[in-house]
């Protein structure tokens, strides 16, 4: 019941009616019920007044002529009456006459005193009446009761009027507002119908405010699905390029573990295989744990983005490269990129190596014997014990091939001249091709001037050999050697080829395909270029 009323406004509002119309219903009933009465108490004397008026001139007669047997049947008229239960006529000498028992009243309500016939002053006797008290509790019940039910049933009727208005005007139209409500759920743009008689009062401005509502949230509703839609094609999109990509993409957490990762990463730094697994890149790298640690320190420190090319040898010494870039994130956390640069640190290799290579002879060439030489005479300068020899070498007779047999055949002499050079030197030599027919040697750890030469001798002979063509003709060139030591003393790059090539050019002047040696000190102001110094033959 306490459910039904809870649930229901109608039954609610009933019940409170009925409570509120009972408890004023039965305080009217009693205040209505004590009015009745008293009208009723009023009635009753009026009634008893007509009768003592209707008997009391015969009542007058009797008492005037002591007729007892006209005064008993003047009461006898009141006898008849259901309102009266005795009565009686006294005069002074005593009861006269009794009517409804023998005795007299026991309680007189009304007594009427009864006139001479002749004098209207002059009393001759008193009529006494007891009313029918039973009778009259009978009529008094009987109004109450009447009463009580017509209060009774009028409290009902307004509570029937009220449940039925509320559940026409209240109840029903919420209801069918409630249906609507739940008709247009889940569906944007829906809207709730104004329940009909409805369209002017609070009912109706009820339903325009929530369909007013419903199509704001409905538009925001659509509004923040495009947007959650657009949002995951972006992420989807994103997530497939990240899967995708051939960078590997990583997010580092404050203790420096791998958080996330894309499958790139795996291929790229071998890891992390299990997803479970978060190793710190350390872990994950252990031969370049101090590189990677400090990398991700000068992130840490700068609060900037930094990288680091990463060499990383296989069991079988196959070297591999990889890039890290590393980029702060907030509160100690960072993303990072790894990239395989094997292949472009191969290219740079080989570019490097083209760029200090001759392509006709496959040894260095100018550039690359500049560093070389620079490399040699810095180490030479940290230890002067670490001497060496250089040797220019300009070929003799080479213009005569290339006239004779052409520039084929030239290539074909240069070629195998740098083969022969290349043939007498020690791995830790160095032999290049500066240009036409111009070679320069560096005999590293050669200081003694006559083992230089005796060496010097031995590559000219062999450059002294002749040179089979191409169709079998044969070429022959000699070599003219010129050297310098670099010993106890120092000097430069430059200055050591200028003196070799002093002594080269002495070679030259004095007939060629020879051996000599210029010697410190020489200073660069002594010997102009390619003039007489102190050069020897030996
Ligand atoms: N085949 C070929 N010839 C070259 C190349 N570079 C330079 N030459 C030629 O080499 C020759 C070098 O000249 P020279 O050094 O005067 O010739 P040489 O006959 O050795 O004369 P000397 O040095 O005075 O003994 C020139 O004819 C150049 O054209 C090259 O790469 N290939």
């Amino acid at each position: 019941m306490a459910f039904a009323l809870s649930r229901k406004i109608g039954l609610r509002t009933a019940a409170i009616v009925l409570a509120v119309s009972g408890v004023v219903g039965v305080g009217f009933t009693i205040g209505s019920i004590q009015y009745q009465q008293e009208q009723e108490r009023a009635e009753v004397n009026r009634q008893v007044e007509t009768l003592l008026d209707a008997i009391s001139g015969t009542a007058s007669a009797a008492c005037f002529v002591s007729d007892k047997q006209l005064a008993s049947e003047t009461l006898a008229g009141l006898g008849g009456t259901r309102i009266i239960h005795r009565a009686a006529i006294r005069t002074r000498e005593g009861v006269m006459a009794v009517a409804g028992g023998r005795s007299m009243p026991s309680n007189p309500v009304i007594t009427r005193a009864v006139n001479s016939p002749f004098s209207k002053t002059e009393t001759v006797c008193q009529i006494e009446v007891e009313l029918n008290d039973s009778h009259l509790r009978q009529r008094r019940f009987d109004v109450a009761s009447r009463t009580a039910a017509m209060q009774g049933l009028q409290v009902l009727a307004v509570a029937i009027a009220v449940l039925l208005a509320v559940a026409m005007a209240v109840t029903r139209p919420i209801r069918r507002i409630s249906l609507e409500l739940h008709r247009i759920e889940g569906r944007p743009g829906g809207a709730v119908a104004i329940p009909p008689g409805h369209e002017h009062d609070e009912l109706g401005s009820l339903v325009v405010d929530t369909n007013r509502l419903i199509d704001g949230m409905s538009r925001l509703i659509t509004s923040e699905r495009h947007l959650r839609e657009l949002r995951e094609r972006d992420e989807q999109r994103l997530r497939l390029i990240i899967e995708n990509a051939e960078t590997g993409i990583f997010t580092l957490d404050a203790e420096a573990r791998m958080e996330s990762w894309n499958p790139a990463c795996v291929r790229v730094l071998g890891g992390p295989t299990r997803h479970d697994a978060h190793p710190t890149l350390e872990e994950l790298l252990p031969e370049l744990a101090a590189q990677i640690a400090a990398l991700r320190q000068r992130v840490f420190e700068r609060e900037r983005s930094a990288s680091g090319d990463f060499e990383l040898r296989d069991a079988i010494g196959v070297s591999r490269w990889i890039q890290l870039v590393l980029t702060p994130s907030g509160e100690g956390t960072m993303q990072g990129l790894a990239n395989d640069i094997t292949d472009r640190k191969r290219a740079e290799a080989e570019a490097q190596e083209l760029a200090v290579t001759d392509n006709l002879t496959g040894v260095l060439n100018r550039l690359g014997f500049e560093r070389a030489l620079k490399d040699r005479v810095a180490s030479h300068a940290r230890d002067r014990q670490d001497g060496f020899t250089i040797a220019m070498i300009d070929l003799d007779w080479f213009k005569q091939v290339n006239d004779t047999y052409g520039h084929d055949a030239g290539d074909h002499v240069l070629r195998t001249v740098s083969a022969r050079l290349k043939r007498g030197l020690r791995r830790t030599d160095t032999l290049a091709r500066l240009g036409g027919d111009e070679f320069v040697i560096v005999l590293d750890g050669v200081t003694d001037e006559a083992t230089a030469v005796t060496i010097l001798h031995k590559i000219r002979n062999t450059v002294l050999e002749p040179i089979e063509l191409d169709g079998g003709a044969i070429a022959h060139v000699g070599a003219s050697i010129g050297l310098t030591i670099a010993n106890d003393e120092l000097c430069g790059a430059e200055e050591l080829l200028r003196r070799a090539d002093v002594a080269m050019y002495e070679v030259k002047k004095a007939g060629r395909n020879d051996v000599r040696v210029t010697s410190f000190p020489h200073a660069a102001n002594e010997t102009s270029h390619r003039s007489p110094a102190d050069s020897r033959t030996i």
